[in-house]
């Protein structure tokens, strides 16, 4: 798995040329000088840990600057010949190769400074291999030339010298990994700070290395007391510049003793490099192992601080968004060209209302004072809506009467959704008053009432009307016109069931001698007082019609001849008995009846008030007050 590489990181080619540049700047500054005996052994490998550095930054690659640096390296340094300059190089590049790889494997994720597992990791697989490797190369090679006996008393000193020369290194590797994170980390801590304590650092290395005569011995401890400010810089400065003061002191260290004066200075011959190098690792570990301590906190705290920001940030957006959100739904709910209120659900207490209900309602600007039930004519009605509203959680077009805060009753439709919000349970009110069109209604109603009376008015008349036409003035009986439409219609209904049907006509004797005697309208008195009294005498499934002057029909349905004539005979018995007022005179009279059956005396209307007639006339012949049945026509 590939690491994820810095932004602050140069490109691999970067890398390449910065690795070549530092390795041949390192050796020059460290042996620079120095006769090949003095700076071999201790420091020709110094250079490795920047190799090391390079494969754990850009990988296995930088394994051909590393070779060339180090080849050019040996061959400037070693009088041996081009078996040891070609030998030694490939045993630090593949030290450096080797080291650098087991780190890189190691990791996944974060580069290897950043924690304390990581430093060690750092220092136990990459430094310890690649120093193994290297020291390696160290022993064997001077095996390779010929007459030459391996050193194996050196061993110790070979080894440890690799290790020390990887781990000077380290502030050159924590450089690169952690300076864009220095940069922000270090903000914390005040200029003066960082002055004072660079100075001090400094001035001390300085006496120490410099000022200090250590051949005697008396100074050896002297450098150990530089462990004390690099401490304070490793956990107060930036880490850059903890590693930059550690660097300093450490070339002091090396560069004094390479020239023999200072307090490190002591000791037997060759045994300096050794102490310069005991020092420059254990400086070195420490700052990189405190260091990363410290990158590792202020990592976490910059992640927290980062979280922090983001939430914050994303806080801020949201409550932005709510109150934008908000902002929106008052601008348009207040400018909606509709009444709007919103009410509590438990008690009614209005929360809202917009500018279109204040209107509606003359209320004032703050509503919370008020109850919705104020503004209900009846008092059920909130019952009834909030008992649907339970039910349905909507109320859709409820027509019902309102009124204002004075008191104006009016008329509205009223639309309702309940929702859930802040924990209770809100109503969102839509109302629209309909009061012009309910006056409309109401007219409309008036207005259609009044067009029905007029209905039943005018069909009284036509009725009238109709009964007029139908019906004779003088005694209400049906006239002859009716008779002649509906005794078709009685003799077809007969003739379809099977039923029997009589016609009996009836004619008041000598009828001139009464208008004679009492005059015409006595006349009519007589008439009007028999079509009463013949009325009240048949059926009324019977049909009493005046045919015409003072003559009558009575069409008798579902009746037997025989019945029918028993029936005249005795209307005109008791009529004989009846006394008449003309003029308000009394009088008697009689009548002559004649009489025909369906379908005794003919199938059909016409036949039959014919038979009747001739029965009728022959009453009359043979000296009235008789009933006569007609003849049975031959077939
Ligand atoms: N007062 C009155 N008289 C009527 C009316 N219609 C017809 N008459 C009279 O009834 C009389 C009928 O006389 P006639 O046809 O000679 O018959 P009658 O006098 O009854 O003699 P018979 O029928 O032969 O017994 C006439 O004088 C008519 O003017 C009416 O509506 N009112």
């Amino acid at each position: 798995m590939e690491l994820p590489v810095s932004r602050a990181f140069p490109a691999p080619w970067g890398g390449a040329v910065l690795t070549l540049f530092a390795y041949l700047a390192a050796g020059a500054l460290l042996c620079g000088g120095l006769a090949p005996e003095q700076a071999a052994p201790c420091l020709i490998w110094l250079p490795a840990g920047i190799a090391l550095a390079s494969v754990i930054l850009w990988g296995a690659w930088m394994a051909a600057p590393i070779f060339i640096a180090s080849l050019l390296f040996t061959a400037w340094q070693s009088a041996a010949g081009p078996t040891t300059w070609f030998a030694i190089p490939c045993f630090n590049t593949a030290g450096s190769l080797l080291g650098g790889l087991l780190v890189r494997k190691r990791r996944t994720q974060r580069l290897p400074v950043f924690r304390v597992v990581d430093a060690v990791s750092l220092l136990g697989l990459g430094i310890g291999v690649s120093a193994i490797v290297s020291a390696f190369g160290g022993i064997a090679v001077p095996g390779l030339q010929e007459g030459a006996r391996p050193v194996i008393g050196r061993y110790a000193d070979w080894w440890i010298s690799d290790m020390a020369g990887a781990a000077a290194c380290a502030p050159l590797l924590l450089f690169c990994m952690a300076r864009d994170r220095i940069c922000r980390a270090g903000e914390a801590v005040s200029w003066a700070e960082t002055a004072l304590v660079s100075l001090v650092t400094l001035t001390l290395a300085f006496l120490v290395y410099f000022r200090l005569d250590g051949m005697s011995g008396r100074y050896e401890v002297w450098p150990v007391l530089l462990l004390l400010p690099l401490l304070w810089a490793a956990t107060r400065l930036p880490l850059l510049l903890a590693q930059l003061l550690g660097s300093a002191v450490m070339l002091m260290a090396v560069f004094a003793s390479a020239r023999g004066i200072g307090a490190f200075h002591a000791g037997p011959p060759g045994l300096q490099s050794d102490n310069t190098a005991l020092m420059v690792l254990v400086q070195s570990a420490i700052l990189l192992i405190i260091g990363a301590q410290v990158a590792e906190r202020r990592d976490a705290e910059d992640s927290a601080r980062q979280a922090n920001l983001w939430l914050e940030r994303k806080v801020a957006e949201r409550s932005r968004a709510l109150a934008e959100s908000e902002a929106r739904f008052r601008d348009l709910a207040d400018t909606a060209p509709v009444p709007l209120a919103v009410s509590r659900f438990g008690d009614g207490s209005v929360l809202y209302v917009n500018q279109k209900a204040r209107e509606m309602f003359q209320v004032e600007d703050s509503p919370f004072s008020l109850c919705v039930e104020d503004f209900y004519v009846s008092r059920s009605a909130r019952a009834q809506i909030l008992e649907r509203l339970d039910a349905l959680e909507y109320l859709q077009d409820h027509e019902m009467e309102l009124k204002d805060s004075l008191g104006r009753q009016f008329w509205a439709m009223v639309s309702c959704t309940l929702i859930r919000r802040d924990g209770e349970k809100q109503i969102i009110i839509g109302i629209s008053d309909i009061s012009s069109r309910k006056v409309r209604e109401q007219s409309l109603q008036m207005a259609n009432r009044a067009l029905q009376a007029h209905l039943v008015e005018v069909e009284s008349r036509h009725q009238g009307l109709r009964d007029q036409a139908m019906r004779d003035p003088l005694t209400g009986l049906f006239n002859r016109r009716f008779l002649d439409q509906v005794l078709p219609e009685h003799v077809s209904l007969c003739r379809f069931s099977g039923s029997q049907l009589a016609i009996v006509m009836i004619d008041v004797d000598h009828f001139k001698t009464i208008n004679d005697t009492w005059g015409h309208r006595g006349g009519d008195d007589v008439l009007a007082t028999l079509g009463a009294y013949l009325s009240d005498q048949f059926r009324s499934s019977d049909l009493v019609c005046r045919y015409g002057g003072e003559e009558f029909v009575v069409v008798m349905p579902d009746t037997p001849p025989d019945m029918a004539q028993a029936r005249a005979v005795e209307l005109c018995e008791m009529l004989r008995t009846k006394t008449f007022y003309a003029n308000g005179h009394p009088i008697s009279i009689t009548m002559s009846v004649g009489m025909a059956a369906f379908p005794l005396h003919g199938d059909d209307a016409g036949p039959l008030l014919l038979r009747a007639d001739e029965a009728l006339y022959q009453a009359k012949r043979e000296g009235r007050d008789r009933v006569v049945v007609a003849s049975v026509p031959r077939a």
